[in-house]
């Protein structure tokens, strides 16, 4: 099944808290993202969960991605403790991540929770626990297929396709079209966002969107793991539909496709 997912797909996965709520129960969600090389990263991610809607943030890192993030966004929570979802990987160099951070990816990957595994996370795949969206680009996903980067744009959705089966996860491979496999072989197709969305840090960003989704979802997604795909797809769809708004036409920075995040949530619901 190969199907187009639109803003009114997206509505259905958005979740609005009730009266009884509190921001525990809403979801929280964890980052093990950002380095010293690359902290805006994870001050990108942050600030996208933030604005998209969430209980609460938490964020594990080095003391410089630490120290931005705090400075952005004094909201995020800085301690250890149990989330509903994971972001890991934004502003990770595969090879070289200090000790803190690796022993924090390390204990997210053992998490059993759903987890975005995003940039230099992808090549640990095998080792996370949770149900599991990987959000590559075509380079990065020929990297994990051992293809060039032309052979997966030349046929997106079946790369897509092929590597949520080889690592029972869900994929959503960034582009101008997204394509969301999940492993039984379906693909979702997205495609709301303006090429100017083509910038440094957006991909980051994105993470952060589906991350807050994937954690306000946390409570039924075990009984219905189907669900990760549409709310993938959904991640995209928001992220895209923000960057529209961001860009009217024009270039835009990814920070001013965060802030435009509440106004895309809130015209979904219909207000
Ligand atoms: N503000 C930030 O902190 C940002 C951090 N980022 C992080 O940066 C890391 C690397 O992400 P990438 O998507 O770049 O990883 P990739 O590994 O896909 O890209 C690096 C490759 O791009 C190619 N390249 C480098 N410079 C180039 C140029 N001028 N023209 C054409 N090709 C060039 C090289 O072949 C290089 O190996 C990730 O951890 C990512 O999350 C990026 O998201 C950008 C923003
Ligand atoms: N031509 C394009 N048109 C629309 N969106 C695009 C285009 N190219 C990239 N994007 C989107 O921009 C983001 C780029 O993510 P990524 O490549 O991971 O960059 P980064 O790692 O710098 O954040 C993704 O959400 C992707 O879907």
């Amino acid at each position: 099944m190969d199907a187009l997912f639109g803003p009114e797909d997206a509505a259905a996965w958005i979740a609005v808290p009730g009266p009884d709520d509190d921001k525990y129960s809403r979801g929280v969600l964890g980052f093990v993202t950002g380095s010293a090389r690359y902290p805006g990263a994870a001050v990108l991610g942050v600030e996208a969960a933030l604005r998209t809607g969430v209980g609460m943030v938490r964020y594990l890192g080095a003391g410089r991605p630490t120290r931005l993030v705090l400075q952005r966004r004094p909201e995020a929570v800085t301690a250890p403790g149990r989330v509903q979802a994971w972001v890991v990987g934004s502003g990770h160099d595969g090879g070289s991540l200090d000790q803190l951070t690796a022993a924090a990816l390390d204990a997210a990957l053992a998490d059993p929770v759903p987890t975005v595994l995003d940039a230099g996370a992808l090549e640990r795949v095998t080792r996370s626990t949770g149900l599991r969206v990987l959000t590559p680009h075509a380079g990065e996903l020929g990297r994990l297929l051992d293809r060039e980067r032309e052979e997966v744009l030349a046929d997106p959705a079946g790369a897509a396709r092929e590597a949520a089966e080889r690592f029972s996860a869900v994929v959503l491979l960034k582009g101008h079209t997204s394509h969301v496999a999940d492993p039984s072989g379906g693909v979702l197709r997205v495609q709301s966002a303006p090429s100017w969305t083509a910038t440094a840090g957006a991909g980051d960003a994105l993470a952060g969107v589906l991350g807050a989704l994937l954690a306000t979802h946390a409570h039924g997604l075990a009984a219905n793991p189907g669900a990760v795909a549409p709310i993938a797809a959904a991640a995209a769809v928001v992220h895209g539909l923000a960057a529209r708004r961001a860009s009217r036409g024009g270039p835009f920075t990814v920070l001013d496709l965060c802030a435009e995040l509440p106004a895309v949530i809130r015209e979904l619901l219909g207000g």
